[in-house]
């Protein structure tokens, strides 16, 4: 390897091999996990009719977040374009890049739009959990409705891709991003500014509300809990929410064997989102996911003539499934000695072996399961 030359010519700098706070390189075998899972989630998505599509990494700002119609909060990581001198963003979240593909180069395509994608994702500044600011997303959208079905497509489906990545135990747990907004303008009014409303219920500081002359709040941070039990709690308070209350129920009922549960104030990280949100959570064989897996729900996709479009989708975090051990094979590799003639070579690629030639007669098998010794594959 030749040595990193300084611009003046004085000589090699110093090297590390430092990463920026929040990145990180994968090796074997995690990266390859990583690959075989963003596969096995988007065969499952290809499964049920979803296209792909492939977003740039970097795009002006607003094709990031404005044709949504309402803004996402997460703080983008920018960059100047030396070509133009152009600000640049790099992509916090696919959801509002496919929100733009549909309202412009796919306007015309016909409703419902089914479209998927699989990409990584950059975040300005890590979370208090997790610091990494580099996630692979992997998800699905579609765009045309909103309705109980589309969203029921959408969450099952949401279960299926990650029941096909291996994860066991998963749970669902149900929001009402919507909720306290329609409340506050109708029902119960508020005094206080309703973000200082929002900020109460989303730390669930039921202590914070009388303060704010929002007492009449804090049956609702009760209410959460297993679905069935939150459901007759919220229908006791008589809000005047009861469609969506019967859509949470039935979508429930639409996973049958997944644990769901209902918080009704839970808005982390549902700022785009409409009448549902939805987060995921489970276990891999390295024991629980750490954080959420994936998160979905329904929002609205602005259009160019002030028209908007109702959508519903969702993204996982194929991350989190490596770093909960799933996805890892053990590698089936096949150690040619030295001399091994390259048309066995082909033939044994072509029965589906991966083969590793050695390069000189001392080179020893490292890392491969199989040697050949002329005549079959012998395993180690
Ligand atoms: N992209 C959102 C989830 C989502 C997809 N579609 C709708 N919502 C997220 O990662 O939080």
């Amino acid at each position: 390897m030749p040595p990193a030359w300084r611009e003046d010519g004085e000589g090699p700098q110093t090297l590390t091999g430092l990463l920026p706070e929040g990145f990180r390189d994968r090796l074997p075998p995690q990266a390859e996990a990583a690959a075989a899972l963003l596969r096995t989630l988007l065969d499952t998505v290809a499964a049920r009719g979803y296209a792909r599509v492939q977003p740039p990494l970097v795009e002006f700002e607003t094709g990031l977040s404005g044709w949504l119609m309402k803004p996402a909060s997460t703080a983008l990581l920018r960059a100047t374009d030396p070509a133009s001198g152009l600000g640049l963003a790099l992509r916090p979240d696919i959801t509002g890049q496919i929100a733009r593909i549909a309202a412009t180069r796919l306007a015309d395509a016909p409703r419902p739009l089914r479209l998927a994608y699989g990409g990584p994702v950059l975040r300005a500044k890590g979370g208090q959990l997790n610091p990494a600011r580099e996630f692979l997303q992997a998800g699905a959208e579609l765009i045309g409705s909103d309705s109980l079905a589309a969203a029921t497509e959408i969450l099952t489906m949401a279960v299926a891709a990650l029941a096909a990545a291996g994860v066991t135990d998963i749970s669902v747990d149900l929001t009402l991003p919507e909720l306290v907004a329609t409340l506050a303008a109708d029902r119960w009014p508020v005094p206080c500014p309703l973000a200082d409303l929002h900020a109460a219920l989303d730390a669930k500081d039921a202590g914070a509300l009388p303060a704010l002359g929002a007492t009449a709040y804090a049956p609702l941070l009760a209410a959460a809990g297993p679905a069935a039990q939150a459901l007759a709690r919220l229908r006791a308070l008589d809000l005047p929410v009861a469609p969506q209350l019967d859509a949470l129920e039935s979508l429930a009922a639409a996973l049958p064997g997944t644990h769901v549960t209902i918080d009704p104030t839970e808005r982390h990280g549902f700022e785009y989102h409409s009448w549902l949100g939805f987060s995921l959570f489970g276990r891999g064989p390295e024991g629980a996911v750490r954080g959420e897996i994936g998160r979905g729900g329904s929002y609205a996709v602005r259009h160019s003539n002030g028209t908007s479009e109702a959508a519903v989708g969702f993204s996982l975090y194929v991350d989190a499934l490596v770093d909960a051990g799933l996805g890892i094979t053990r590698p089936r590799r096949l150690f040619l000695p030295h001399g091994t003639p390259s048309t066995t070579a082909d033939t044994l690629r072509a029965q589906g072996w991966a083969t590793v030639a050695a390069l000189s007669p001392t080179d020893t098998p490292q890392g491969c399961s199989h040697v050949w010794n002329g005549v079959e594959a012998a395993a180690l």
